[in-house]
């Protein structure tokens, strides 16, 4: 087995980045630089809120080109990104810059949807967890509305960059389960249900797996990059939680992870998927994960509640430093309120401490006052947040936590590593931050060869090369 390079493209919410993972399985390291960094601000335009597509893909090409400069050698590219979002084309033509998730369109659609098939049978199908803007939600405000019609063709976001990179349509796995039109025993698309949802099963691409290449980069595409010809772009863990999941350096028979960026997914890792009444009662989601491992999760609102908040505050053009910010949260004393952050209020953009004030008042409850409370109160709602996850996830599945791993950017937040820790009464290990760039790496490494052996010995990888910061809960 050889040494060698891959290029990661990971596009979070707020920010894309472009990352060359050196992997060398044999001598036991896995280094990772970072390439290019861009902003990922949505639109809001008349139809309604979307992401700027087109901006993305220039931003990334740009960061592409940068690391074949930088790194002739780069065997490949694999591309994450959020979630349940989509693009619509008629042959090679996209219909429009995709909607955000968070846009208020969906509210309409899912009372329609579950008309046609209610939620309970809904579950048994695909195994997801209600969140409002599932795709299959979107599909329906889009059919009521949209231009359903005029597309043959859908496609979610990572794999809308792998068609413009190569030209290939296809669903990769783990992101497609997020849709919620696949079977969730059978791993295939749902026909019958796309079909009493009145949706066209013709738009939906062939199913991929992880490690799967989608082909070599177009040429013209390649001449603008620098890549070398034939550059391959390989299918990974397309939903970044996914490539996340794949480096938690966990044993998943004694252990939880907590993926925690924008949004905060807490769960564990199963062979098997558990869609019992229990599951759908507590609202947790069977997605899928690399090498058809399920990952049983919940969806908790993570640090949004945080940075949109700071985002409404900045507003009037002043500047907060977060980690000032945070140090000054860690050093309240006085009682903050510990509210429900899986409210939906808390899900569209806006004035975030205003929601949280309202959530007290209805309860008589006094809110923060200051910044740094409304910070506290933040991390206090998500820690216990977690924990509750954390024991739902481990009484629903059978796995008998005993550690919890904390990657993304909320592992390098040691105040919420630490409540959490606190509040569950479990050790926390945090790190890696870059989990999602890490298993994107890996899945591709695996695939050209430079890696081999199953998710625990990429794992094993993971942990030889990053050292997770512990927290002991308090006493
Ligand atoms: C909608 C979110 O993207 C999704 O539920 C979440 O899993 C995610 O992708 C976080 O990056």
């Amino acid at each position: 087995m050889t040494a060698g390079a891959v290029a990661a493209v990971d596009l979070g919410a707020t920010s894309g980045r472009i990352v060359v993972g050196h992997v060398d399985q044999a001598a036991g390291t896995l280094r990772l630089d970072h390439v290019a960094r861009f902003p990922n601000i949505p639109v809001r335009l008349a139809s309604g809120l979307h992401w700027d597509l087109t901006g993305l893909y220039r931003d990334l090409t740009r960061g592409l080109a940068d690391a074949f400069r930088r790194e002739p050698g780069v065997a490949s590219i694999g591309v994450d990104s959020w979630a349940v979002d989509y693009a619509l084309l008629r042959g090679d033509r996209v219909l429009g810059e995709p909607f955000h998730y968070r846009d208020e369109r969906n509210e309409a659609a899912v009372e329609a949807v579950h008309a046609r098939v209610p939620f309970e049978e809904l579950y048994r199908r695909n195994g997801l967890q209600f969140l409002p803007f599932n795709t299959v939600y979107q599909l329906a405000a889009e059919r009521a509305g949209g231009c359903l019609g005029l597309a043959d063709s859908l496609l979610l976001i990572p794999d809308l960059v792998g068609f413009q990179l190569t030209g290939a349509k296809v669903a990769e796995r783990t992101n497609a389960s997020t849709t919620g039109l696949l079977d969730v025993e059978t791993g295939g698309w749902d026909r019958e249900l796309v079909e009493r949802l009145g949706l066209e099963a013709s738009v939906l691409p062939r199913l991929v797996s992880p490690g799967t290449s989608l082909g070599g980069l177009r040429p013209g595409v390649a001449a603008e990059l620098g890549a070398p010809a034939g550059m391959q772009v390989v299918a990974v863990g397309s939903h970044d939680t996914a490539s996340a999941v794949v480096a938690v350096p966990m044993r998943p028979e004694s252990a939880a992870y907590i993926s925690c960026g924008t949004w905060g997914l807490v769960g564990v890792e199963l062979e098997r998927p558990v869609t019992t009444d229990a599951a759908r009662e507590a609202n947790f989601t069977n997605e899928g994960g690399v090498d058809g491992r399920v990952r049983f999760l919940h969806n908790v609102m993570g640090l949004w509640l945080l940075s949109e908040s700071v985002r409404w505050w900045e507003r009037d053009g002043s500047s907060i430093d977060l980690p000032e910010l945070l140090a000054q949260a860690a050093a309240v004393t006085t009682a903050v309120p510990v509210f429900d952050a899986n409210d939906p209020r808390f899900l569209a953009p806006g004035d975030l401490p205003g929601r949280i004030a309202e959530w007290c008042a209805e309860r008589g409850v006094a809110a923060p006052r200051s910044r740094a409370e409304f910070a506290r109160s933040i991390v206090e709602s998500l820690a216990e947040a977690f924990a509750r996850a954390v024991r739902t996830a481990s009484a629903l599945s059978g796995v008998g936590v005993e550690t919890i791993h904390i990657v993304g950017g909320g592992a390098l937040n040691a105040l919420l590593c630490q409540r959490t820790a606190d509040r569950s009464g479990l050790p926390v290990l945090a790190g890696p931050v870059e989990a999602t760039a890490i298993g994107n790496v890996l899945v591709q490494a695996r695939s050209a060869g430079f890696a081999e052996g199953g998710l625990e010995a990429l794992r094993s990888l993971v942990a030889r090369a990053f050292s997770p910061m512990r927290h002991d809960p308090a006493g």
